[in-house]
This record gives structure tokens, sequence and C-alpha cells, in this order.
């Protein structure tokens, strides 16, 4: 028999993205213990039911049952994905008002049962529910982290990778900003093997905005094409999951409250982070052009904007 990790996950949330996101987790054997909360019970539990006949092909022999509030107590980590999703034409902030309300009954739940671990924020817009969710639940700054720009992140690796046709992951860049349509590329630092992708791309400003507005508006393709998407947001949340309780110190662009990086206090957005056991253990200050910064500020406005009615 393996070694259990002995983590305890929480999902709340089994639609799409939460139900991928469970399937992705049982396959990465990420942890020992699985627990799935849900207001459609029997979708939960017939999930439940059927992550669990494909255990014993997984690489872990992870437990995995319905649950309720109760069994988040001794959870080592919670992963919202509950909320209304974008329906086609709909941005991610015209979910805020809807998913604010569902957000502070899930969390004043949550914390009534002690739980002291912590939160992984996927729902939309998460930059701004992951700062909600800081504020209901009164946790350590660093334990509230949101999905932010992992998946924006993983297109713009994507569509360079095709570009080059070297392997997504041996190209680095980021996505930052609002995990939605303010976000912006680090087109400055992003590179392959040290060679700025800039100059791989003969400075060719086209190609850069098609790629860029190719990754800023996946969403929307594929929510017009299949009316959700799940699959890539699954494996960054598993991705951050596994940094997470892997205690990795790994960099990943999540949402991580900002305490004067970039010049901006007071918001939860998308930027280079180290993660690890603690949550968020540092927040990476990653080298601007004054363009970059620009767009950045204009992110940070966005989400004040958005989130300061709800917390004045
Ligand atoms: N952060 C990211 O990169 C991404 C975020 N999303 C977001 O994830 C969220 C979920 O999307 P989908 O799974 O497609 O939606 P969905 O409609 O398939 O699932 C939502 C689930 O939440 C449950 N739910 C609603 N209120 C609840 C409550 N009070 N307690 C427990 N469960 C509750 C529903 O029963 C449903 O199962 C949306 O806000 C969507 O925009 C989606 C893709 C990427
Ligand atoms: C829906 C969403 O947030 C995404 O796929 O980026």
């Amino acid at each position: 028999m393996q070694k259990l990790k002995g983590n305890k996950v929480v999902l709340v949330g089994n639609g799409a993205v939460g139900s991928s996101y469970a399937f992705s987790m049982l396959n990465q054997g990420v942890c020992d213990e699985f627990v799935i909360i849900d207001l459609n019970e029997a979708k939960a539990i017939g999930d439940a039911m059927d992550l669990n006949h494909g255990v014993v092909y997984a690489p872990n022999p992870m437990r995995i049952k319905y649950g309720t509030y109760a069994d988040c107590s001794d959870a080592d980590l919670i992963v919202i994905c509950a909320g209304a999703a974008q329906k086609p034409g709909e941005t991610r902030l015209d979910l805020v008002g809807k998913n604010m309300k569902i957000f502070k009954s899930i969390v004043d739940e949550i914390m009534a049962t002690g739980f002291d671990g912590i939160f992984l924020i996927a729902t939309n817009p998460v930059d701004v529910l992951t700062y909600a969710v800081q504020k209901f639940s009164g946790l350590p700054e660093g334990r509230v982290i949101g999905s932010g720009t992992i998946l924006d992140t993983a297109r713009f690796r994507f569509l360079l990778s095709q570009e080059f046709e070297v392997a997504a992951d041996s190209v680095h860049a980021y996505i930052i900003g609002e995990h939605g349509d303010s976000e912006l590329a680090v087109w400055s630092s992003a590179n392959v093997a040290g060679m700025k992708v800039t100059d791989l791309l003969k400075d060719n400003k086209e190609k850069m905005e098609e790629i860029f507005v190719n990754t800023r508006d996946a969403a929307y393709e594929i929510i017009k094409a299949k009316g959700a998407t799940y699959y890539g947001v699954a494996m960054g949340l598993t991705r951050i999951s596994k940094a997470i309780l892997g205690n990795e110190n790994s960099v990943l662009t999540v949402s991580a409250k900002l305490n004067g990086e970039y010049g901006h206090d007071d918001v939860y957005i998308g930027v280079p982070t180290l993660i690890n056991r603690n949550g968020i253990s540092k927040v990476f200050e990653t080298p601007l052009s004054a363009e970059e910064q620009e767009k950045f500020d204009k992110s940070v406005a966005t989400l004040k904007a958005i989130q300061e009615p709800f917390f004045k």
C-alpha cells in the first residue's frame, strides 16, 4: 500500500469546474481525503461514487465522499468553485452581486466549524471574491488564495509554445492582473531558453496582439462553443493544490494580496507568488516595463472599483 499524504481537501461547488477539479486531483493523487459539498446533493453523492470507482487505478488510495460543512473543521485546504458562471456575452465582473451573496453564506458556514486551514478560490470574479473571503473569514491574508491568472498564464504559454514549437513548460511567461478583461502579458521578461520572446517574434506587434487577445478572450470563445470552461482551470487548481500540500515553494501566478508590491495595496490580483504549505509565502515583484506597469495600475483600479461598494 502506498503511503498516504494525510491531507484533507474539501471542495465546495461540484459543478463543471469543481467536478473536473475532483477528477484531476484523483488522477494526480494529490491528497488523502477528498470531500464534496454542493447544494445539489444527489449529483455530489453520484460524483463521489463515480470517482471512488476510479480509485483502484489512481496513484494514491484517495478517500472520496459526499459531505457537509461539518467536514470543514479539520480540512487542510478548502477549494470553492460554487456559484454562478458566465453566460455567453457576460463578463466575469457581471457575476459579482450574485456570487458575493453566495460566498458570504458559504464562508460563514465554514468558519463556524472552526476551520483554520487554507482557502483556494476559483469562482468569478475570482480576484474580488478572494478579497471577500479574506474579509469574511478573518484568516491571515496568506492563507486565502485565488486561482488568479494561473489559467491565463497557461493559455499564454500554450499559444507561445505552438508558435515556437517547444513544450509549453519550456516557455517562461506570465499573464498578470485581473483574471479578466483588464489582464496583461508581461512581454518584457517572457523568454524561451533565455531568449526574449519579443525578439523571437521579431517584435511583430500584430502577432503579439493576436497571441494576447487569443489568451485574454479564450474563455469567451470556449463559453460560446460549449457553455463553460473547466478542464484548464481544473488543472490549474490542482497545480496550486499540489504546491500548497507538497510545500513546494513554487512560483505560480495566483491571486495574492498586495501590500505595497507594484505600488498597490488592499487588493487581491494575479501576480507571481511563492506558494508552499503556509499558502502565500511571498509576492514577487517581477520587473515591468512602463507600459506594463500602466496596464497593471488600470487592472488594479478596475478591481477596486468593483470591490469597493461591498467593503466601504
Ligand atoms: N478562476 C477561473 O479561472 C475560472 C473560474 N470559473 C468560475 O467557476 C465558477 C463555477 O463555474 P461552473 O462550475 O462552470 O458552474 P456550475 O454552474 O457548473 O457549478 C456551480 C456549482 O455551484 C453550486 N452551488 C451554488 N451555490 C452553492 C452554495 N451556496 N453552496 C454549495 N454549492 C453551491 C451549484 O449547485 C453548482 O453545482 C463560476 O463562477 C465560473 O465563472 C470558471 C472557469 C475558470
Ligand atoms: C471562465 C473563466 O474564467 C475562464 O475560463 O477563464
